[in-house]
């Protein structure tokens, strides 16, 4: 298989920063101030930080290939100094920068996460992220291909073991749960069909057998993929499941309250309504305001027409977030110190969302939901339970 992705340059970036305007007017970089670019990707969000002002920025990204572009632009000389590359997971930030950069915490000014892929990770159909591209079934943000062996990033399934080994239940599972498919019982069934004839082994093939299990409605054409394309979601709810996804954004969030010194922010942009929903529950708790209520919760938008699935799935979400304030008041002792001395304090109202302007250029930008927040000098209050 040849290998593009092993030769990288600053020159190469392809992805489009989201409301990047937006991140910058949040995250207001000061001189001689250090922020955390906890999603580096293509490096447009640190580019623009570092370009804005006199500061430093800490890059974290998990894909070796975005460390290894982010090392090349730290050469650079006009980033010479001020550009700290770091190669690991979000989830493990407080280690990561112990670890790596000997600093203690808390010693960040403002801290940034563009949680998802990149469009480089998108356009290389060697990582098999792609289904319009026919590729390896891999999907690890963490190496740089199925054929390659990292020795510094942890091992873990691809796509193909999922795709060919997970039980039926647990393949609708995934893709109920990350993809949001009400079909996700017909999808798997038709990848273990599939599978029993020959290994499914390609992007294409999986894509293939996804849109004969679920053809596209006429009424769907047009819109947003995520919407009217079954393999899209299926391969978004796979891409999740393997990388951890939702478990390293609750991690990160963790992280930040014992990271960010006092004044500094936090800017979190996600394209998914589990991430947004975590990000907005997070700040809520940390800054006293009531947990979500069932009305607020953001619902699945590919179940709008079933309203009885509906009044079930917030029946469980009702009971999750029962789970979740018992184990926050165990672990505050029962009081309700994060209403009297908040965390963090809420720096927009209403989610923000790309204006039209961008829309019109970027079309990924259409899902993308922003928060903000400032730390205060409170204690952490650590809404998710304690980091272990
Ligand atoms: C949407 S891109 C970021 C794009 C970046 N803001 C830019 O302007 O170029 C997301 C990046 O986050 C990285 N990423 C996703 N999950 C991660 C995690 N848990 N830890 C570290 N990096 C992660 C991906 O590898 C990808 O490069």
């Amino acid at each position: 298989m040849t290998r593009s992705i092993n030769t990288v340059s600053p020159a190469e970036s392809t992805h489009v920063p989201v409301m990047l305007p937006q991140v910058l007017e949040f995250l207001k970089p000061q001189t001689g101030a250090v922020y955390c670019d906890a999603t580096y990707g293509d490096g447009g969000y640190t580019r623009a930080i570092l370009d804005s002002c006199a500061c430093k920025v800490v890059a974290i990204d998990q894909d070796p290939v975005a460390y290894d572009r982010a090392q090349l632009v730290a050469k650079q000389e006009q980033y010479k100094g001020r550009l700290f590359p770091v190669l690991g997971r979000f989830g493990e930030v407080d280690q990561l920068v112990k670890q790596q950069l000997n600093w203690t915490a808390p010693c960040f000014d403002g801290m940034v996460f563009d949680i998802g892929v990149s469009s480089g990770q998108i356009d290389n159909p060697e990582r098999g992220f792609s289904y319009k591209m026919d590729g390896p079934l891999d999907m690890r943000m963490f190496a740089r291909g199925s054929s390659d062996v990292e020795p510094h990033v942890p091992r873990s399934i691809t796509a193909y073991e999922v795709v060919n080994y997970y039980s039926r239940q647990q393949l609708a599972d995934i893709i109920y749960q990350y993809g949001g498919d009400r079909l996700s019982r017909k999808i798997a069934d038709a990848i273990v069909n599939a599978r029993t004839s020959q290994p499914i082994k390609s992007t294409l093939a999986l894509a293939q057998i996804v849109q004969a299990a679920c053809p596209q409605p006429r009424w769907s054409r047009g819109g947003d993929d995520m919407v009217r394309n079954s393999a899209a979601r299926t391969f978004q709810a796979i891409r999740i499941h393997i990388n951890d996804e939702l478990e390293q954004l609750r991690s990160a969030l963790t992280c930040t309250e014992d990271l960010l010194l006092p004044d500094g922010r936090l800017v979190v942009v996600t394209f998914h309504s589990l991430e947004d929903r975590m990000v907005k529950n997070f700040l809520h708790r940390c800054s006293g305001k009531r947990a979500l209520e069932a009305t607020d919760r953001p619902v699945n938008q590919f179940d709008l027409k079933r309203a009885a699935h509906r009044r079930s799935s917030r029946r469980r979400k009702h009971q999750q977030d029962e789970e979740d304030d018992h184990q926050y008041v165990y672990s505050e002792g029962g009081s309700s110190v994060h209403a009297e001395r908040p965390s963090f304090e809420l720096l927009n109202k209403h989610v923000v969302q790309a204006d039209d302007d961008e829309l019109h250029v970027n079309s990924r930008s259409r899902s993308a939901k922003l928060r903000a927040a400032r730390r205060t000098s409170e204690e952490p209050i650590r809404p998710f339970g304690k980091q272990t």
